[in-house]
């Protein structure tokens, strides 16, 4: 699915109109009633809804689910916050269209004083403000909003939390917070980043009938993986392949405390179908490893609780992941050099790979083109600088992956991926039950197998990314989010190789 900016939704909406044709007040009241649509679907034990309109056509949006939900017979009182302008064309139109319904309980915001009564059982319709938002809201209108939220009734809002860019940090701002957001057509950004996790509730994407002719016209440059783009990427497995097939992979980490990061690295990278899997571990995670992961190799540093010597002939692996629980050991930084010095090919680092990173930047330039780096947002400001909201760091993923050509993974709820070339990507699998310390260590091992077997870096990362979070939510399907481990994201990758097959 497209991501697409406020002026490309705009002018979808102009070529839907245009091209469709359709009038913009049939296009509103096609909008207005998927939301009744969904809105009817749920329970609403008060059944009692209070619309909140602004004068634009978000305002209008919640003037027409106001006149359905009425016609359905819902108990429905409609507030307009006024600014004393004339509202929109098809805001107006709405309006006539409202007061001509005898039982209509319209009334109209100027003050604090005229804020109604909100009861905990009360849904709220946020028709406030949509796409149209110009700057951060103020006065009555940022009252309103903090009214609204404090009220602890359940919030659905319209397209967009009203005061929410689409493209900006809204931080500070004064912002609806939705516990379900209907937003029309298409994921926009900012509801897919962290910063915004208190605003957004759940996200439903419905389907006004916007014309698709549209996105032929423009070029791709931010999409939301899905399964079909998925499933392009994926190769099944040939019948008369042998293990030199899916490569042979070099999983490098572990410490004294922390071999178990680079145990789940290397068992996510054999479950992921890597044709052979090596580690590379310090000599106390011998045992440890051999036992867990016997499919493996196992080739051990001299040195007992860290890594720092490598063997020269690394260049053979198909693929190298580095970093898992390796520790920032003077030493085991100097192993790092020596890998970016010594291997060609992509390599992938995450966690202290990512931390020894950050201590040697001018590393970076150096790194083999086309390397996938999979930093949280902490890791992510230690090797680029500190960012004051998750626009700025995404921004700052992008201009990185082309001036150093590399692939970006900027790790979150809705990880996104940057890369030198093509469209960047926003992931929608994975769940709360994976925020547990070791998941970040399994999409080492998922991308790092994936690259051995071939695939090309951006589609290893973007696979590996959609895959680790899909197997995320098939263990937490299992094991409910709260006891579901890391360990169970690996093993249910069975699962999604079952239905990719
Ligand atoms: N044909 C269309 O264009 C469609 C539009 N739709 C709705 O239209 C919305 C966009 O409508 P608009 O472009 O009219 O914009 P909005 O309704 O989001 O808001 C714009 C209005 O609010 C005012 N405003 C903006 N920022 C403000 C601020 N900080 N403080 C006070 N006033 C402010 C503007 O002056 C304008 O009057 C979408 O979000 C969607 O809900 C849908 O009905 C689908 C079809
Ligand atoms: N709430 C969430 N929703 C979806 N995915 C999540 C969520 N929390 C964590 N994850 C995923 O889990 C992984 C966590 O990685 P990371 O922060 O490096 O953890 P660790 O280093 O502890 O293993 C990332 O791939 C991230 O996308
Ligand atoms: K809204």
């Amino acid at each position: 699915m497209q991501i697409l900016s406020a002026e490309q939704i705009r002018t979808w909406d102009q070529f839907t109109i245009q091209h469709e044709p359709v009038a913009s007040v049939d296009l509103m009241e096609r909008a207005a009633g998927k939301c009744v649509r969904w809105l009817k679907e749920k329970p609403w034990p008060g059944k009692k809804f209070r619309v909140f309109c602004g004068k634009g056509n978000n305002g209008g949006d919640g003037l027409v689910i106001a006149r359905l939900l009425l016609q359905a017979g819902y108990s429905v009182s409609v507030f307009i916050l006024e600014f004393g302008k004339l509202g929109s064309e098809d805001f107006q139109i709405n309006l006539q269209r409202l007061h001509e319904l005898p039982f209509a309980d319209l009334h109209f915001i100027q003050s604090s004083e005229t804020f109604p009564v909100v009861e905990q059982g009360d849904v709220l319709i946020d028709a406030l403000f949509g796409s149209g938002l110009n700057k951060p809201l103020e006065g009555l209108s940022a009252q309103l909003v903090q009214y609204l939220n404090d009220s602890g009734a359940t919030v659905v809002s319209i397209d967009l939390p009203s005061g929410l860019f689409i493209e900006k940090s809204s931080l500070g701002n004064a912002v609806i917070k939705a516990n379900h957001t209907l937003t029309f057509q298409c994921y926009k950004l900012c509801l897919l980043v962290q910063e915004n996790a208190p605003f957004i509730g759940e996200v439903v994407v419905l389907d006004i009938g916007l014309h698709p002719g549209y996105l032929q016209e423009i070029v791709e440059s931010q999409l939301l993986l899905d399964e079909k783009m998925i499933r392009k990427i994926f190769r099944p497995r040939q019948r008369f392949a042998h293990k030199g097939s899916f490569g042979h992979a070099l999983i490098i980490g572990g410490s004294y405390g922390k071999m178990g990061a680079v145990v789940l690295s290397t068992k996510a990278c054999m479950y992921a179908g890597a044709g052979l899997t090596t580690t590379f571990i310090p000599n106390c995670g011998y045992v440890v490893m051999q036992t867990s992961a016997p499919e493996a190799m196992c080739l051990v540093d001299e040195e007992e609780k860290h890594l720092t010597n490598l063997p020269d002939d690394i260049e053979k692996f198909s693929a190298i992941g580095i970093g898992p629980g390796m520790g920032i050991h003077a030493q085991t930084q100097h192993l790092l050099s020596f890998v970016i010095r010594r291997y060609h090919k992509p390599l992938v680092i995450d966690a202290d790979g990512l931390n020894c990173l950050s201590l040697n930047k001018d590393w970076i330039s150096q790194l083999p083109p086309y390397s996938i780096l999979t930093p949280h947002p902490k890791e992510f400001d230690r090797l680029f600088g500190e960012h004051a909201n998750d626009f700025e760091r995404i921004q700052k993923a992008r201009q990185k992956a082309k001036e150093h050509k590399l692939v970006l993974v900027l790790k979150s709820h809705h990880s996104f991926i940057a890369a030198p070339e093509g469209p960047c990507c926003f992931n929608s699998t994975g769940n709360a039950g994976m925020a547990k310390g070791g998941s970040g260590d399994v999409l080492t091992g998922v991308v790092t197998s994936l690259l051995a077997q071939g695939y090309p870096p951006k589609d290893a990362a973007m696979l590996g990314v959609y895959i680790h979070g899909w197997a995320g939510d098939f263990a937490a399907r299992k094991f409910s989010m709260e006891a579901m481990l890391p360990s169970h994201t690996i093993e249910a990758l069975a699962d999604v190789f079952l239905v990719l097959q």
